[in-house]
């Protein structure tokens, strides 16, 4: 029997179409109790809004927030806003005993994370934090190789996210897409925007991280602020490398810039233990590396002369989340990430167990994050409590 879900979503820009996208899809590939109903969408530009409630089939519109968290026909608040409006819309609609979704990183800092998770908690509601990756069929499977000990013990872990949209001078901070240039908007440059997800990744993969040891930099000064038209001094971290020593006495190297010619979405991880190693670059999405040394099952250990890294091009049925997809050697992309995603929350409520990763669980990754940036500037290691 369905359970409608009514949803009230904030934000029309580039995650405001992959989540509605997703909950249009969602119901058609998985079998799930819970349903979204796109109830609502809201934006402060109502022009924009009713065009992107049209356009996707939302049923109606807000043009402020609180108005939407308000409406008792709401159930479910998803919020795809810039990071500096997560903290007081996602207490908000904790508060108003609505379930909550929120991208990520899920605050500007520490302190908002706690504040959220503690209202959160407090209210009892359902929720979730949009950290998309996990839901990559290969990064998935990389989980379960390392839930099935086929890595063993751990002792490096590697990622890199790159980028490279920043590098002209002339680019403004401020506005659409360029408020993550913005301190005040976005908290942090690419370690809250893209060292988050690696972060995120590294936790679930390979434990909670207990320090860090980090380098950030800003190659250009100052840019152009869209609102006042006037050359302002950039405040965020335009490129950040940081060393990490995890709980289970493996260790780490992180590197994310903007400035990486060439590189667009480059997300990359390696993790190597005593039995196995895996590698995962987005840019490569349906595969999988895997370098089988010790098998768990049967114990041998192999080495020869046809041990090698094996490519698990991750498109069978026998793979995470594709036996909802199309056929074996059909690939599916980005967007499919984030209806796996909605696949999992809705199968949490169905069932009773909450889905991860949640506020509590982006928490964790939010004090990695303000451990980082409190070790570049103080120029130490930094402990993570
Ligand atoms: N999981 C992932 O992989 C990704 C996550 N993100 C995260 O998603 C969030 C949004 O990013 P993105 O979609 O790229 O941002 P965009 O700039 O594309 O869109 C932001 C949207 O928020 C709306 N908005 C801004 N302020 C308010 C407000 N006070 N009230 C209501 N609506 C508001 C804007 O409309 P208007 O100005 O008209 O109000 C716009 O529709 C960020 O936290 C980001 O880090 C982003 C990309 C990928
Ligand atoms: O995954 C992502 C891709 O890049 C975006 C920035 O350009 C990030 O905001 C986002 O989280």
């Amino acid at each position: 029997m369905s359970k409608p879900v009514r949803v009230g979503l904030i934000g029309y820009g580039f995650m405001g179409r992959t989540h509605s996208n997703a909950y249009r899809q969602v119901g058609k590939f998985f079998d799930i109790e819970h349903t979204p109903v796109l109830q609502a969408c809201c934006a402060r530009s109502e022009d924009k809004i009713k065009d992107f409630a049209d356009n996707w089939g939302w049923e109606s519109y807000e043009t402020d927030w609180r108005k939407l968290i308000e409406r008792d026909d709401i159930d479910l608040i998803d919020i795809t806003t810039p990071n500096n409006s997560h903290h007081d819309i996602a207490i908000a609609a904790a508060e108003a005993g609505k379930m909550v979704l929120c991208e990520k990183p899920l605050a500007m800092n520490t302190a908002e994370a706690v504040a959220m998770t503690d209202a959160i908690e407090k209210a009892g509601v359902a929720n979730m934090v949009w950290f998309n990756y996990r839901r990559v069929p290969a990064i998935t499977l990389a989980k379960q190789l390392v839930d099935e000990k086929r890595i063993g013990r751990p002792f490096h872990y590697r990622a890199q996210y790159l980028q490279d949209w920043t590098i002209a001078e002339d680019v403004p901070q401020g506005g659409a897409t360029l408020w993550r240039l913005d301190a005040k908007v976005a908290g942090s440059g690419v370690t809250g925007d893209l060292l988050a997800h690696s972060i995120d990744s590294a936790i679930w993969l390979n434990g909670p991280i207990t320090s860090v040891s980090a380098a950030t930099e800003t190659f250009i000064k100052e840019r152009v602020h869209q609102e006042t038209g006037e050359k302002t001094k950039v405040e965020i971290d335009d490129a950040c490398m940081f060393l990490a020593r995890f709980a289970n006495g493996s260790m780490g190297t992180f590197e994310s810039s903007r400035y990486a010619r060439g590189r667009k979405n480059f997300n990359t991880f390696e993790l190597n233990g005593e039995d196995g190693s895996v590698f995962f670059d987005l840019e490569d999405p349906q595969i999988l590396q895997y370098f089988e040394y010790a098998n768990p099952t049967t114990g041998k250990k192999v080495e020869d002369h046809i041990t090698g890294w094996r490519r698990i091009h991750v498109t069978n049925f026998e793979h995470p989340y594709m036996d909802h997809w199309w056929v074996p050697g059909c690939t599916i992309g980005y967007e499919h990430t984030f209806t796996n995603a909605l696949a999992d929350f809705f199968q949490g409520l169905d069932t009773g167990k909450p889905t991860q990763p949640d506020f509590r669980a982006a928490l964790e990754t939010q004090k990695v994050c303000d451990a980082v940036l409190q070790s570049a500037k103080d120029k130490q290691w930094v402990e993570i409590a």
